[in-house]
């Protein structure tokens, strides 16, 4: 029998699975990981171990629940990330492979190397990756170089979608406005830094859900935060659960008088 998503998680994201052909935006759950004092990396961006396994694998059922998942070129490039579902159990044989995130990374200069993990767990034709999707901006002029690296990527696999603008305020807005355009239901952000940010900054027009997954670690002065522009604006807590070591608060979007 093959295991399935714990059911706090189905429950947490049971109003995804409304439909409303009126909608210009995905369901889009903001998640990460940070340690007590804050921080989502260690000292100039070291990718930290910091959940636990059940907590890991508890982001890699998340990503089973949704279209797709996001995070920025500076995660792309620092992490080198499969954005799949491998610490899942294993499934028993001749079992469908688990539900897995379309991967998106939102790179508007276009830095994504050909030679990332991404491009090649989806070249490599053995499942464990699905055709990541890179979306950037056009340049204001021709630009022979970012020609070349569009030309490069799309030859090692990936499908470049360009925003409308290279505008930065209403970008958000403008990337899941496109998203939804191409069929992508819900949305899992995953961060880095600058994208946690940004999605906060437009929490209260763009967010549904947050999952903050907090290990018990103290990272330091050096490690890599992020900002919260506003105040947690109309979330109200809906779960705080212990997760292997990891303490685990999912906000969702509540009306102004439910908020806290
Ligand atoms: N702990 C966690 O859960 C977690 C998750 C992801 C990444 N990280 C860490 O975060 C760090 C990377 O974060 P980062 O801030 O350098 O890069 P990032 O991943 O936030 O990507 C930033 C890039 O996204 C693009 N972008 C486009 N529009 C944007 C907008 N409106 N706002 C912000 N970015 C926009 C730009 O290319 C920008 O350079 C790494 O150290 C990584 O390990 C931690
Ligand atoms: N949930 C979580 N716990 C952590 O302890 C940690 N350091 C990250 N960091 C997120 C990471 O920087 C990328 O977003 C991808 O999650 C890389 O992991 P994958 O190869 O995709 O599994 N995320």
């Amino acid at each position: 029998m093959a295991a399935i998503a714990p059911d706090y998680l189905t429950a947490l994201l049971a109003p995804y699975t409304a439909t409303d052909p009126s909608t210009t935006r995905p369901f889009v759950t903001l998640t990460f990981a940070q340690s007590l004092d804050g921080k989502i990396a260690g000292a100039g961006g070291k990718q930290l171990a910091l959940s636990g396994k059940e907590s890991m694998v508890m982001t890699h059922w998340l990503r089973t629940l949704h279209d797709a998942i996001l995070v920025g070129s500076g995660t792309a490039l620092n992490d080198d990330p499969q954005l799949n579902t491998r610490h899942l159990p294993p499934l028993p044989p001749d079992s469908p492979p688990y539900p897995a995130p379309r991967p998106i990374i939102l790179d508007t200069r276009l830095r994504l190397p050909s030679s990332c993990k991404l491009l090649k767990n989806y070249a490599n034709g053995k499942g464990t990756g699905r055709r990541p999707w890179v979306v950037s901006c056009a340049p204001r002029s021709q630009d022979a170089e970012w020609d070349a690296r569009r030309q490069a990527l799309e030859r090692a696999g990936a499908r470049v979608l360009l925003l409308p603008s290279d505008d930065e305020s209403g970008r958000i807005q403008a990337l899941l406005s496109l998203l939804c355009a191409e069929g992508i239901r819900s949305l899992m952000v995953e961060g880095g830094a600058q994208i946690i940010s940004a999605f906060f900054d437009v929490a209260t027009e763009c967010v549904d859900t947050v999952l903050i997954t907090t290990a018990p670690l103290i990272v330091g002065a050096k490690g890599v935060g992020f900002e919260v522009p506003g105040e947690n604006g109309a979330f109200r807590v809906a779960e705080t659960r212990l997760v292997g070591r990891d303490s685990v608060v999912a906000l969702v979007a509540a009306p102004p008088a439910e908020a806290q």
